[in-house]
């Protein structure tokens, strides 16, 4: 499995600062990481600080979170094929909700192939200071980056007085207690504080997330043996608890020769016609995820 950090931060935090620091540390452990960069303008600026070595996918225009979660499906899947690399970092834009960014990784495809180690956010404590002039939305984004984080990194310190540092890390420190936060300037952490989170637990089929201290998102990826009814498939799915907020995957249906690509979020349900063959696995992600039982399982009736 190759570990997947996800880089959060409001725009301008120093994610990119951090990117690139990262990389050097890595490279000076001898492993070779690979990144994926989502930048909201059409111009790939940041991408000059990834050295030619380094495998790298960027998503121009559009965010991992909102439309971009096929395309981000499809550059993790090149990555994977074409390239080798030991851990994979990915900077979401500024705007992304992380753990939106987050439900791109979990994919059927790659549930056994990636490891999601953590989120760092990268929180501007200049901005911080000034977080009044945002308007409720943006603040509200800035507000919850930070509380998904599992490390936050307080950077931009060289900019406050001390005592004003130390009143903005404990005032950031109170909206996530569980996650470590580190005071920094141009967002240089040393490795071994993002090299030991261990965000996800493996067992049983289960890749359990936990996000904050009480929020344990788990993905569990379901192989179906046999063909299933459309309709009962849906019957099922209606049938979930609300804590099941995502699912998404190949289902194989009874008289369709390829399994269909189906997806299910806020109560939707889509069906997309599939003209590859692809493998029959589906994506549960939510809480207690655990205990439900699958349609096409031997104890589902
Ligand atoms: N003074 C100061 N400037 C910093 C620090 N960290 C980053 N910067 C500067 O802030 C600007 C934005 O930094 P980036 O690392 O590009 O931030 P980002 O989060 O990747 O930005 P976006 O990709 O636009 O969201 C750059 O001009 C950096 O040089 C810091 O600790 N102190």
């Amino acid at each position: 499995m190759k570990d997947v950090y996800l880089l959060s931060g409001f725009l301008g935090s120093g994610k990119t600062s951090l990117l690139a620091h990262l990389i050097a540390q890595f490279k000076a452990e001898g492993l070779k990481p690979a990144v994926i960069m989502n930048e909201l303008g059409k111009l790939a600026f940041d991408s000059r600080v990834v050295d030619n070595d380094v495998p790298l996918k960027e998503m121009l225009e559009g965010c991992i979170c909102c439309t971009g979660s096929e395309k981000m499906e499809a550059q993790l899947q090149t990555l994977l094929e074409g390239e080798t690399f030991d851990v994979l970092l990915i900077e979401t834009t500024g705007a992304a909700h992380p753990v939106e960014a987050m439900d791109a990784v979990f994919s059927p495809l790659f549930a056994s192939k990636l490891n999601m180690k953590g989120i760092v956010t990268v929180a501007d404590c200049k901005r911080w200071l000034e977080r009044d002039k945002m308007t409720p939305q943006t603040r509200m984004l800035f507000l919850e980056q930070i509380k998904h984080a599992h490390l936050i990194v307080a950077n931009k310190t060289d900019l406050l007085s001390d005592s004003e540092v130390a009143s903005v890390t404990m005032q950031i420190q109170s909206l996530n207690n569980a996650a470590p936060i580190i005071q920094t300037s141009n967002s240089k952490i040393p490795l071994a504080l993002i090299t030991k989170l261990e965000a996800t637990f493996h067992e049983k089929g289960i890749n359990k997330t936990a996000i904050g201290k009480q929020l344990f998102l788990s993905s569990r990826l379901h192989t179906f043996s046999d063909a299933v009814d459309q309709d009962s498939f849906e019957d099922w799915v209606r049938s979930l608890p609300d804590t099941v907020y995502r699912i998404k995957g190949y289902v194989p249906l009874k008289g369709h020769k390829n399994p269909y690509l189906f997806q299910y979020a806020y109560g939707m349900v889509q069906w997309l016609p599939e003209f590859m063959k692809m493998e029959p696995q589906i994506v549960l992600i939510g809480d207690q995820i655990d205990r439900i039982e699958i349609i096409g399982e031997s104890s589902y009736d």
